[in-house]
């Protein structure tokens, strides 16, 4: 069973730390900034990619320190993401971050991760998180593409007439969830046979 608990992170409110500027370092801050493009991030680490150099240039938001990882580099920190290629150096990073209650994701250890990374589909308003528990990434990717495909286009039309909807709805919290319901009962009502 899938325990975890999912929760959608507004990271332009936090200060993100990543430790690791090699490809995985490059693929956690592209999946921070495709979702969160006005996150807050420093990334530290003595060897740092170009293509991540690239990101910092188009993005004053995003500080790149070229260091090996020191424990000062959690202040005023939220949120931590592990990917250097020093698996010992991960482990005792994660330990440091648990002893300052900082979440901490170790992308080469699931055992040691606070949260995961998911993959995500967007439609516009709508965002999609897939986790597989960590099992398969392949497969969370793989089932991203099939419900890009199966999600209608035209959803953010309805969204944004059901916010219309929701604004202009006068009543008790009651009335407003039923008249919801109500309205939306179409999506969900079996489809006739034939
Ligand atoms: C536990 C987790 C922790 C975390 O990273 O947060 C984790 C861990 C590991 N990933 C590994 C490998 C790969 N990861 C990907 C891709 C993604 N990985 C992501 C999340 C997660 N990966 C978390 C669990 C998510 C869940 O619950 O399902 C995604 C969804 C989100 C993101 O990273 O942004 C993103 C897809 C985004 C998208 O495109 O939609 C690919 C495929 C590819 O790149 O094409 C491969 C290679 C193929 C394969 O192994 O499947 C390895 C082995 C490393 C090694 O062998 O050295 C480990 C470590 C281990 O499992 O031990
Ligand atoms: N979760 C995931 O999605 C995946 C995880 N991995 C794992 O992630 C790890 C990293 O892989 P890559 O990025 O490909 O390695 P890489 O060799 O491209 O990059 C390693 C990075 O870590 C940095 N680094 C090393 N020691 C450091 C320290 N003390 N402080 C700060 N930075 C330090 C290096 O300077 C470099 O930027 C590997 O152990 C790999 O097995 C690999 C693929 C996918």
């Amino acid at each position: 069973m899938n325990e975890l608990f999912p929760i959608f992170l507004k990271l332009e409110n936090l200060h993100t730390l990543i430790v690791g500027g090699g490809y995985v370092g490059l693929e956690k801050i592209t999946a921070v900034l495709d979702n969160a493009p006005y996150a807050k991030v420093t990334l530290v680490a003595p060897q740092i990619r170009d293509e991540i150099w690239k990101i910092a240039e188009e993005n004053p938001r995003i500080a790149l320190v070229t260091k090996p990882f020191e424990e000062s580099d959690f202040e005023e920190k939220d949120l931590v993401i592990v990917a250097t290629n020093d698996k010992p150096e991960n482990q005792r990073i994660k330990s440091l971050a648990r002893a300052r209650h900082l979440l901490c994701n170790v992308a080469d250890t699931p055992a040691l991760c606070d949260f995961y990374l998911s993959s995500v589909v967007r439609k516009g308003n709508l965002k999609v998180a897939i986790s597989t528990n960590g099992m398969s990434p392949t497969m969370a990717k793989r089932l991203k593409e099939v419900l890009n495909e199966a999600l209608p286009d035209n959803l953010e039309t309805a969204m944004e007439q059901l916010k219309a909807v929701r604004d202009m709805l006068k009543g008790d919290f009651a009335y407003k969830v039923d008249e919801l319901n109500r309205i939306t009962s179409v999506l969900v009502e079996p489809k006739p046979k034939g």
